[in-house]
């Protein structure tokens, strides 16, 4: 049974959360609409028709959600500042938002839990789609200002950033597949959203060098174990080729300045454009990589799809969300960015949505406290081995609103009654609790 004091002195244990997943209070003190709002409100955008108009009401329950982040013994908390309740329309500064941060930055200190701020997971405010949003250049320089206004804000008592949440989601569930706002369906799209997101990211770190001389920052980006579905070698190939299209591609500019050569040739052959210009911003050097880890990905050679492959399900066992459980890539996808990114790495998000009942008040939610402890396990071996992690966050404190798939997935340790707001500890946080003192 692995215990904390397995972990080196200092390891940072936490758990994660984003914005518009668990404010609500959409319209109150000033908030401006992101493309989330519109996403949720447009019929059929999201299961049930659900918004994050209430979500978990954490913008007036903040201090509860702190004590219970205190009580589990967490020692970080990595949350996102939603950029339209801070400057409504991407530009004009609303204090009322802002101050929000400041109350539940201060209240994080108080109960010494270290604040991760992601200032950007996915709420792009509305005004700015308006103007194109990330397919208009002119967005790096709205993001630096932003940036730069929040490093000033917060830089003073919040000395880890992170600054975009998973820029191939951004770009390619935004922009090609329309699964998430703004809901384009435009491969070249996604590709110069993905540019000018990384444009974004490399203006901000430029900007936090000036504000935040003591900080430290960098970029989370979605960590996949892509595996061969089938035994063909076209299949071996063509996993090596997907882990270029959605990890490599927005870790190797990031690091390189330039993006992995196999994948700008199968978009090129497909008559796309690739942007190459302002790497030497975008590579602006970054202090950690964030790492959010859940599960595999399956994929086989297939002709017949425009990128030459199609994904295939596993036959490992899967959580709700239909992701197979496979700690195992977790320590492959932490030796392979110490391999070849040399850069210090931050789980900033692992965890499952499980079926979980609330049954006489309580969630006996043992699949949940099995994969975590599982992927610690993953995570003290990749130490072991030499990999250079200094924290891990669970995704998420509470069950919130999980885009698409609205509140019918709960990802949370602690259970959310949304008809009451009330927070119920599932049997994992209490597990947590005992881990966290062990
Ligand atoms: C393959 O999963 C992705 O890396 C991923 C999973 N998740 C995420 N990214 C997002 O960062 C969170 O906002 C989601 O709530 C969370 C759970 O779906």
């Amino acid at each position: 049974m692995i215990k904390r004091s397995d972990f080196p002195k200092g390891f940072l244990f936490g758990t994660a959360t984003a914005a518009y997943q668990i404010e609500g209070a959409v319209a109150e003190d000033g908030r401006g609409p992101s493309i989330w709002d519109a996403f949720s409100h447009t019929p059929g955008k999201t299961f049930n028709g659900d918004t994050g108009d209430v979500a978990c009401d954490h913008y007036h329950r903040y201090k509860e959600d702190v004590q219970i982040m205190r009580e589990i013994g967490f020692n970080a908390y990595r949350f996102s500042i939603s950029w339209p309740r801070v400057m409504p329309d991407g530009k004009k500064i609303n204090q009322k938002g802002v101050d929000f941060y400041n109350r539940l930055v201060d209240e994080l200190l108080e109960n010494d839990i270290t604040p991760f701020i992601t200032l950007y997971h996915w709420d792009l405010p509305l005004a700015l789609d308006e103007k194109g949003g990330w397919l208009n250049p002119d967005i790096a320089m709205y993001f630096r200002a932003y940036a730069t206004f929040m490093f000033t804000e917060l830089g003073d008592r919040v000395k880890h950033w992170i600054t975009l949440n998973e820029p191939w989601c951004s770009a390619f569930l935004g922009y090609f597949t329309g699964e998430h706002a703004p809901g384009h369906k435009n491969l070249q799209e996604a590709l110069i959203a993905a540019h000018n997101l990384l444009r974004a990211h490399g203006h901000a770190v430029q900007a936090f060098r000036e504000e935040v001389k003591d900080g430290k920052v960098g970029l989370t980006n979605v960590v996949m174990k892509v595996e061969p579905g089938d035994a063909r070698p076209e299949s071996f190939l063509t996993a090596g080729l997907v882990d270029k299209l959605v990890n490599a591609w927005f870790h190797d500019p990031v690091v390189f300045g330039r993006y992995p050569e196999e994948a700008v040739k199968v978009y090129r052959e497909r008559g796309l454009r690739v942007l190459e210009d302002d790497f030497e911003i975008i590579s602006t050097p970054i202090d950690f990589f964030g790492v959010n880890y859940y599960t595999r990905t399956l994929v086989v050679y297939d002709p017949t799809n425009p990128l030459g492959f199609s994904y295939v399900p596993g036959d490992l066992p899967k959580t709700e969300m239909g992701w197979e459980i496979y700690p195992q890539g977790l320590f492959d996808m932490l030796v392979y960015l110490k391999e070849r990114y040399r850069l210090p790495l931050y789980i900033t998000e692992n965890g499952m949505a499980g079926p979980d009942k609330l049954i006489n008040g309580k969630v006996e939610d043992d699949y949940r406290i099995e994969y975590i402890e599982k992927h610690l396990e993953k995570v003290l071996e990749a130490i072991n081995a030499g990999v250079d992690v200094r924290g891990y966050f669970i995704w998420s404190l509470m069950d919130n609103f999980e885009w698409a798939h609205g509140y019918s997935k709960r990802f949370g340790i602690v259970y959310v009654d949304y008809s009451t707001q009330k927070r119920i500890w599932k049997k994992s946080a209490h597990w947590l609790k005992e881990f966290l003192k062990s």
